[in-house]
């Protein structure tokens, strides 16, 4: 597979059980294979898109003394801005060449995840900058929802399977900005090559140049996306519930040629995650004679902290 196949979630919406098995059947074959699909259809409108790009391009021009007020100490980064350079792939020593904000989940007052998560983070400068972001989050947590539901039903389970684990999940929505590059990066990437940690990652901005894929020949192919699709993968938790047979595959965002660097590149990863009780193991019907389990037993909350510590964001 050298490109990423295009599927349009309005096929699993709808009522007729042809088109749903047919995005169940496309979808399954392309996170069996690429790992990554671009998907119409979702639940986001283009005037929402506009506002988020818009109030987060205003956050990232503030000065640098006023974001990194917004940088909490303490939390791991999960909630606020990530100043530029803290972030480091897996493995990698050299910082990722951006700066990010998070938005995390939205739990009510009583809910007992209110104590398991860091409450969200105000920019006063920006007025609209936190209902836009919340807006968002709940839009693309969504349409998560029901591409879990495809998935639930391709893997052989209920098909509402993965909602419980979801709702109050610590998914979070990670606005990006890649800045223009000033000099030789010497090693460092805008993003170095990674496997996402979470369920399924939803990404908006994948439409220029810049984020590329490995493939199983281990070629690194451009996945770009149509103005109103997102581009959707699978991530080590899933790839581990599933024994593998859902790819998490290897991704990186590439610097842009010199005469780019110039430029910046904003991008916006809604990275889903279960609640921190989920466990990961893999699942009975994923394993077999010629698929034995490949994966140790690990609850997602365990999982999510030791690659906190890898990506150098824990102490
Ligand atoms: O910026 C992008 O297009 C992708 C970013 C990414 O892969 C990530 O943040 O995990
Ligand atoms: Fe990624």
């Amino acid at each position: 597979m050298n490109t990423i196949p295009s599927v349009n979630l309005t096929d699993f919406l709808s009522n007729d059980p042809i088109k749903k098995q047919k995005f169940i059947d496309e979808i399954g074959h392309a996170y069996e294979n690429i790992g990554f699909v671009a998907l119409k259809g979702h639940f986001l409108d283009t005037e929402l898109v506009d506002s988020l790009y818009s109030e987060i391009k205003n956050f990232f021009d503030l000065p640098t003394e006023i974001k990194e007020k917004y940088e909490i100490p303490g939390i791991g980064g999960q909630r606020g801005y990530v100043s530029f350079g803290k972030e480091s792939a897996k493995g990698k020593k050299e910082g990722d060449l951006k700066e990010f904000w998070h938005f995390g989940q939205y739990v009510d007052r009583n809910s007992k995840y209110a104590e398991e998560y860091p409450a969200n983070v105000s920019v006063k400068e920006l007025p609209k900058f936190d209902e836009v972001g919340k807006e968002t989050y709940k839009m693309l947590e969504k349409t998560a929802k029901y591409v879990l539901r495809s998935l639930a039903l391709h893997l052989g389970l209920e098909e509402t399977y993965f909602d419980n684990y979801i709702k109050n999940g610590n998914s979070i929505l990670r606005p990006i900005h890649y800045p223009p590059i000033k000099t030789e990066p010497k090693g460092a990437e805008r993003a170095a090559a990674h496997g996402d940690i979470n369920l399924i990652t939803l990404l908006m901005g994948a439409q220029g140049k810049g984020l590329q894929v490995q493939n199983h020949k281990g070629e690194w192919i451009d996945a770009i996306a149509e103005p109103d699709e997102l581009m959707i993968n699978v991530g080590d938790m899933l790839s581990r519930h599933s024994n593998n047979k859902l790819k998490s595959t290897i991704h990186r965002v590439t610097n842009p040629p010199k005469e780019m660097w110039g430029t910046s590149r904003y991008s916006i990863p809604f990275f889903m995650h279960p609640i921190s009780d989920m466990k990961l193991d893999v699942l009975e019907n994923c394993i077999d004679e010629n698929n034995p389990k490949q994966f140790d037993d690990i609850t997602s909350g365990a999982f999510l902290d030791e690659r906190l510590r890898e990506l150098g964001l824990k102490k």
